[in-house]
């Protein structure tokens, strides 16, 4: 059989002559790319090298960190601060944005969450690395958190790297979604998943049933008819997945097909929800619509969602189309009876 490989940079290289494009999604994804190679080494050395366990420190948002989330950050920040390509960027795991000096050409803006299911690390399960790049709009500070507080819409490509049973990175710039796999041996990518879609239907969904007593009425209602199963309104049985890596659940959905759910919910509420807008729900989001699903808080379309902090968290709901579509109506039939 002819030999018929394609590496990422090579299929990124072929979208720009079809699409006439400029050079600019091979220089983006350069060194993210060997971000991903390195945290993907990092994460499957593991315990053998000490990457276990916590850095005896907390992020912006209060939580503990890990020591693979400091280092994945250090991973991010430090590869793509080498060629200029970008101006700044915003890290889960920093405060502040990051201005890249030295670069004054940079003309888009990295934000990340370098280590995407961080409570899974220890016990070995999978977890994954998401990005999201935005253009420096016109006249502002690539330093200033303004300059990253834009819609999802805005997004110029978005990604995520799963450290799984293999290494792969999916990525999306606007034209369909593609998954490629790591080959250890030569240290490249090479596309395995071209034009991924999500099915319109499922019998799949995840979320945290743990929260159950804390969820609104139309999560709650969502979650019982598909527990009621065939005897119940939806008339067949579903299956229940939570991996609690945001990745990997949304690696599975693109793969099979199905539903995931982190609402807010009468406990984090005032937070605003769990998963964070700007580096996990909008590239996520943009994956998924590229893929034919939708992604929603419930209430509203997450990538119009308009930012007002860079660490914002929001409600997430995406997935299969029609399931999607199902439960934002819940919430519409919610609302309208207050
Ligand atoms: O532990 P919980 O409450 O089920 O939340 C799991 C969710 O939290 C996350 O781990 C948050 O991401 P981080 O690990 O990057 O903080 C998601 O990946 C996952 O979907
Ligand atoms: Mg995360
Ligand atoms: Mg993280």
């Amino acid at each position: 059989m002819p030999y018929k490989r394609i590496t990422l940079t090579h299929f990124l290289l072929q979208e720009q002559r079809r699409l006439k494009s400029s050079g600019v999604f091979t220089s983006l994804m350069n060194d993210i790319l060997t971000a991903c190679k390195m945290v993907s080494h990092e994460v499957n050395r593991g315990a053998l090298v000490g990457n276990h366990g916590v850095a005896g420190s907390e992020n912006i948002q209060g939580e503990e960190q890990k020591k693979l989330d400091v280092l994945a950050n250090d991973i991010f920040i430090h590869m793509n601060s080498q060629c200029g390509t970008y101006a700044a960027m915003a890290s889960e795991e920093l405060e502040e944005v990051q201005a890249v000096t030295g670069t004054h050409e940079g003309r888009y803006l990295l934000l990340f969450d370098p280590l995407d299911g961080s409570s899974n690390i220890d016990v070995n399960i999978s977890v994954g690395s998401i990005f999201s790049i935005l253009r420096v709009p016109e006249g502002v500070d690539p330093s200033s958190q303004d300059a990253f507080l834009q819609p999802g819409v805005k997004q110029v490509a978005a990604g995520y790297a799963l450290y799984g049973s293999s290494t792969m990175l999916v990525l999306t710039t606007g034209n369909g979604v593609h998954g490629f796999t790591l080959d250890r041996d030569v240290g490249m990518f090479f596309l395995t998943h071209p034009h991924m879609t999500i099915p319109a239907d499922t019998t799949e969904y995840a979320i945290n049933g743990s929260r159950a007593r804390h969820w609104e009425a139309p999560i709650k209602r969502y979650v019982d008819e598909c527990n009621a199963g065939k005897e119940g309104p939806r008339g067949k049985d579903f299956n229940m997945r939570w991996v609690a890596s945001m990745v990997a659940e949304v690696h599975r959905i693109l793969v099979r097909g199905g539903v995931f759910m982190y609402p807010a919910d009468a406990e984090n509420m005032k937070k605003g929800g769990k998963l964070r807008l700007m580096y996990e729900a909008n590239p996520m989001a943009f994956i998924v619509e590229q893929a034919g699903g939708l992604a929603s808080t419930g209430r509203q379309r997450l990538m119009e969602v308009a930012p007002s902090a860079l660490h914002q968290r929001v409600p997430v709901i995406l997935g299969s189309r029609n399931e999607v579509e199902r439960i934002v109506a819940y919430h519409a039939e919610h609302d309208a009876a207050k």
